[in-house]
């Protein structure tokens, strides 16, 4: 049996350029995987079949499910005929803005490329990844990087100090594609610094890094549902430096310096949320 860790991403910055012919946006977006992760456990079948288990209900666990489209991917694009079996040990909050599903499906493009032994550099199961989605390229390298286009060119980062991270999820799930769908990319009145972000990034302060934070979905989130916009406002309340929406949302990030301030926080926001962790870049 073989197991393959799947991070969650934190977006540092968003951007949104402008809306694309496809029907996709242009983004510039700064991301960082946290370590926070499901765990997938890989089985080989004596059959052809790819089957699904998974902690967590509720999840579909047929064609819908990324970890599915990737293992169906892997096996169409190499002719593959062995069956699969593959557990998913869910911790990560789904439909949370923390690319749960891209990253389990990057995870299952690392994981088959090894059982599998098929010797693909990690820029080629990028390229695979973004058959399944915009944010699975990022997950199949992890770490700090630039994404461009609508999500999967990557220009890789040089990794930065483990930064504390305290991420609350409020107890609702948001849809992409209606935020996107809601975004009206000609009336973005704040853009993000990406290049400044980048520099932030070099210097290791928490308070620089904080300042530059920066996501154009927020406003699009927070008018759909103002109760993540109100959690944001607890959050700086409690002592957060900066705090952030991480990609469609709903769950909100904050940077922290020193880990006792971190716990503090984390317990402060549970007497208002019942997802909250703590955790570090990774
Ligand atoms: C919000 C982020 O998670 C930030 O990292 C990503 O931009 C979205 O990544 P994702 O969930 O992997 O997105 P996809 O599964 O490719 O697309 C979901 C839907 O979001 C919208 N979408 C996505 C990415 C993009 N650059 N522009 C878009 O408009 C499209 O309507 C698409 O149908
Ligand atoms: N392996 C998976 N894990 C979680 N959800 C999955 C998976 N595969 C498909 N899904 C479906 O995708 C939807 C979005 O889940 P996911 O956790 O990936 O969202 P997200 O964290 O908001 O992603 P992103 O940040 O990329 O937009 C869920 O409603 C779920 O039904």
């Amino acid at each position: 049996m073989l197991t393959e860790k799947a991070q969650a991403k934190i977006n540092l910055t968003l951007d949104v350029l402008h809306k694309r012919p496809d029907g996709y946006h242009e983004v510039e977006m700064v991301m960082q995987t946290v370590d926070l992760s499901d765990h997938l456990q890989f089985q080989e079948r004596a059959d052809a079949e790819i089957v699904l288990t998974c902690t967590a209900p509720y999840i579909p666990l047929d064609q819908r499910n990324l970890v599915y489209q990737a293992a169906h991917l892997m096996r169409e694009t190499y002719g593959i005929e062995k069956g699969i079996h593959i557990h998913i040990e869910k911790r990560i909050p789904v439909a949370a803005g923390l690319a749960g599903g891209s990253s389990d499906a990057a995870a299952t493009l690392r994981g088959l490329n090894r059982l599998w032994k098929l010797g693909l550099s990690l820029d080629e199961l990028a390229v695979l990844g973004a058959k399944i989605g915009s944010d699975v390229p990022f997950c199949i390298y992890g770490g700090t990087a630039i994404a461009r286009g609508r999500g999967e060119q990557i220009e890789r980062l040089p990794s930065v100090s483990p930064t504390w991270v305290v991420l609350v999820k409020p107890p609702i799930a948001v849809s992409t594609a209606d935020v996107y769908g809601r975004l009206r990319a000609d009336e973005i009145e704040h853009h993000p610094d990406t290049a400044g972000m980048v520099h932030a990034l070099t210097t290791g302060d928490v308070k620089q890094i904080s300042a530059g934070l920066g996501n154009v979905l927020e406003n699009v989130t927070f008018a759909m549902y103002p109760e993540v916009e109100r959690l944001k406002q607890q959050l700086l309340k409690f002592g957060a430096q900066g705090a952030l929406m991480s990609g469609s949302g709903p769950t909100l990030f904050a940077l922290v310096e020193r880990e006792q301030k971190a716990v503090r926080i984390c317990n402060a926001l549970r007497g208002f949320s019942r997802e909250v962790y703590l955790c570090r870049f990774f």
